[in-house]
């Protein structure tokens, strides 16, 4: 109701203006572009360069010179009505999309726990029944349907989200084919990103600028391991103990106390499945409550992690960026910047000088792949990669260049994050937002 309600009476002003007018003046913002800027050519792979606050790489970059006309007629467009911006949504991604697949933004049945189709929400996770990721994306999609995947890369190639078990029983007859696509089709996929205790999850980092999906929700779980074993099994028989590495990470003193060899694995639900398969007697897991349910573990201690206040942030990516975003309060920016003394302070001052909270700042080195040729890049990386390889290329004779993460809470229609972001894109030699999504506020 009160989203109608929004739809009907917001009006959203600025950067969706400024954009439209730099479609307007398009040949000459990208000459100006050309002339300054080493990422010139790939806006040749520009489909449609339309407002796409989400996707804002590809936008020509207006310098302020050349802005100031856009700015007095952006002035006057005080606002464009919502509805119309999200028919307008083009998500330009690279060549290679057919326009019908252009991605839309989320409807208001999906973001609830039903498809547009009137099924139950599909939602990928990483590992196997009992898994973290699984109670986080029940949690954040009550009533979905949890589909456990291999790996993240699994879970991420949403258009083959063929299953982990799904593709277990399939294995020997090679179907992922067209059948496969329509068949295991999923809508989101969870990916944990921080822990309390253990810091950022930095490989999910790089998967989501590797990925072409959007942050569209958030979620903040309890974690509280349990030491399982088979039946009979007693503290003192064991070993080793199994579990996703993060999960090991989070119960180090408890571990080293009892002397045991880590082993890590794919998922703590996954260890859990192991040791039981397999009546290891000499192994226990890492793994939750819900774990040895599942797998008729019994729990030799419970609450092992090194803090009882263990919790961890999980993202939901979709396809298609949430119409939540323009009332969202989070969001998160990646860019990159270029070389010079108060670089980085510059780019966090654009956010400060608008009163806007920053939550989190994340660096990560440049993905390597990234250095590629496009030809190499069969894999069809997003053009924001191939667009990093440039800077990379760049600014690889004399630095180590880095990605920055940016997490800030302002919504799509605050004029000052607008306007922040418009500022950030004048000196970013990258910049993409990754997603905008409801701040998850209440207990994990
Ligand atoms: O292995 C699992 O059960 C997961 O869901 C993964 C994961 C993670 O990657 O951090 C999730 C939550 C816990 O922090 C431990 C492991």
């Amino acid at each position: 109701m009160m989203f109608e309600i929004y739809l009907q009476n917001l009006h959203l002003p600025l950067v969706y203006a400024s954009h439209a007018s730099a479609r307007s003046h398009a040949p000459s913002t990208m000459a100006a572009t050309t002339s300054r800027s080493p990422l010139a050519p790939l806006y040749s792979q520009i489909q449609n360069p339309k407002t796409n606050p989400f996707f804002t790489l590809k936008l020509p970059n207006i310098s302020r010179h050349a802005c100031s006309s856009t700015r007095s007629s952006r002035r006057k467009i005080q606002a464009i009505e919502l509805q119309k911006i999200i028919e307008d949504y083009p998500y330009e991604f690279n060549s290679k999309d057919s326009p019908t697949s252009l991605p839309r933004p989320l409807t208001s049945a999906q973001l609830s726990n039903l498809t547009s189709e009137g099924s139950r929400l599909r939602v990928a996770y990483q590992g196997v029944r009992g898994a973290y990721s699984e109670s986080a994306a029940e949690k954040a999609y009550p009533n979905c349907e949890a589909v456990p995947c291999e790996q993240f890369d699994t879970a991420f190639e949403m258009n083959v989200g063929i299953s982990y078990e799904d593709k277990m029983s399939d294995e020997t007859s090679n179907v992922v084919g067209n059948l496969a696509v329509e068949r295991w089709l999923v809508d989101r996929a969870v990916l944990p990103i921080e822990n309390s205790l253990g810091g950022s999850i930095h490989r999910n980092y790089d998967l989501l600028l590797r990925h072409r999906l959007h942050i569209v929700g958030e979620v903040k779980l309890a974690i509280r391991h349990c030491l399982l074993a088979n039946n009979d099994i007693k503290v003192e028989d064991l070993k080793r103990v199994l579990s996703h590495p993060q999960a090991l990470a989070q119960c180090e003193n408890t571990l080293t106390q009892l002397g045991l060899v880590r082993e890590a694995v794919d998922d703590t639900a996954g260890a859990a499945k192991h040791v039981a398969l397999h009546k290891l007697k000499d192994a226990g897991a890492v793994a939750s409550m819900t774990a040895a349910k599942i797998y008729g573990l019994i729990v030799l201690a419970e609450d092992i992690q090194d803090d009882s206040d263990n919790v961890t942030r999980f993202l939901m990516l979709a396809r298609s960026p949430s119409y939540l975003a323009l009332i969202n309060l989070s969001r998160q920016v990646c860019l990159s910047l270029e070389e010079g003394p108060g670089m980085l302070f510059k780019a966090l001052a654009v956010f400060a000088m608008r009163n806007i909270n920053l939550t989190k700042i994340e660096s990560r080195p440049l993905p390597k792949r990234a250095l590629q040729t496009p030809d190499e890049n069969a894999t069809g990386f997003p053009n924001g990669i191939l667009l990093i390889k440039h800077i990379f290329c760049y600014l690889a004779i004399l630095y180590f260049p880095y990605l920055f993460y940016v997490d800030f809470e302002a919504s799509m229609a605050d004029e000052r994050a607008q306007n922040a972001l418009g500022h950030l894109k004048e000196f970013a030699t990258f910049m993409r937002v990754l997603g905008s999504y409801p701040a998850d506020n209440g207990l994990p």
